[in-house]
């Protein structure tokens, strides 16, 4: 049974300052300087209800890079764009690898796992650079139009080093590409995904920016589809088997509810029915997920009974 929300706001601050200190459990992302300059100690959690409300406690509106978290917004575009097709291309089965592991693809012939490891959000950032004529712009618009904010930027300092450091994700581009997997010029589509991980926002902004998923495709706050009911569960569907790369198992037996991590220390999952969680602590355990923001989710989710599974 999930509880009143009268009480939320300072139960969020509660569950907040008893992780006060676990973020010395973990390591902060460092392959590229940007990242690796986060303070460690910042973290914050916001709830957004599809009936209007939104709670927050902690650096909730302090923006940070949201990562793979972007991940979500992508294949939400591709599906609107190019529907069914996209599964020809992309599967939607756990991996079981770390989120940038090429092992796998070259087993399976250039075709990733699903869309939220690192080769498949390359593969969907092939298609929207494929089916867009600015792909980036057209993703910033869709970030901003969903959080309802203009100011919604890409951290080009984050952009810029991602691209220095993009080795590996060029190598998974490359390989599809050599399987015929990927229409268009590798440096476009690389460019399109470094932007869109290169993207800051709150925990505000992305609790508020998802609650589409939680409202079977419509928007609450304007009543606008945004995709299909058919189209936000197998979202969710992804999200719950995959979301948290190789950890979402764990996750899946501790929480219970679809989610997206990012390397930036973003949590964000979605409640069907009921609303968004986002949490956010940079220092990550040894998935890539946060540490912080593990906790945090097993925590509220339990507190307010919001598991998909009971
Ligand atoms: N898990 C993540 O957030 C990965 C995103 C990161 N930019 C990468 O491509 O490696």
């Amino acid at each position: 049974m999930r509880k009143n929300t009268i009480d939320l706001q300072e139960k969020l601050q509660e569950l907040l300052l008893a992780q006060r200190d676990n973020f010395l459990q973990g390591k902060v992302a460092d392959y590229i300087p940007a990242l690796a300059s986060v303070k460690p100690d910042l973290m914050g959690i916001s709830v957004a209800t599809i009936d209007g409300q939104v709670f927050g406690a902690g650096d909730y509106q302090h923006p940070f890079s949201i990562q793979s978290i972007s991940k979500v917004f992508g294949l939400v575009m591709a599906m609107n764009r190019i529907g069914d097709s996209i599964w020809q291309r992309v599967r939607m089965e756990p991996s079981g690898q770390p989120f940038n592991s090429i092992i796998q693809l070259e087993w399976e012939k250039g075709i990733p796992r699903n869309p939220v490891i690192n080769a498949g959000a390359i593969l969907v950032s092939d298609i929207l650079t494929s089916h867009f004529s600015a792909s980036k712009l057209a993703f910033l618009s869709f970030v901003r139009k969903l959080a309802e904010n203009d100011n919604i930027y890409v951290d080009n300092q984050v952009y810029l080093s991602e691209l220095k450091h993009g080795n590996l994700n060029a190598a998974l581009a490359y390989l599809m590409k050599s399987f015929g997997n990927i229409e268009a010029e590798i440096p476009d589509v690389l460019s399109h995904y470094f932007t869109q991980c290169s993207i800051s926002m709150s925990c505000e902004q992305l609790a508020k920016s998802l609650l589409f998923l939680a409202n079977k495709g419509i928007d609450p706050r304007t009543k606008e589809t945004i995709c299909t009911a058919r189209n936000a569960h197998k979202v969710n569907a992804i999200l719950s088997t995959s979301g948290m790369y190789d950890q979402s198992g764990e996750f899946a037996f501790s929480v219970g509810l679809p989610a997206k991590s990012g390397v930036g220390g973003g949590v964000i999952a979605i409640v069907p029915g009921y609303g968004v969680i986002c949490t956010w602590s940079p220092p990550l355990n040894n998935y890539g997920n946060s540490v912080v923001g593990m906790n945090l989710m097993a925590d509220i989710t339990e507190e307010l009974g919001l598991s998909i599974y009971y």
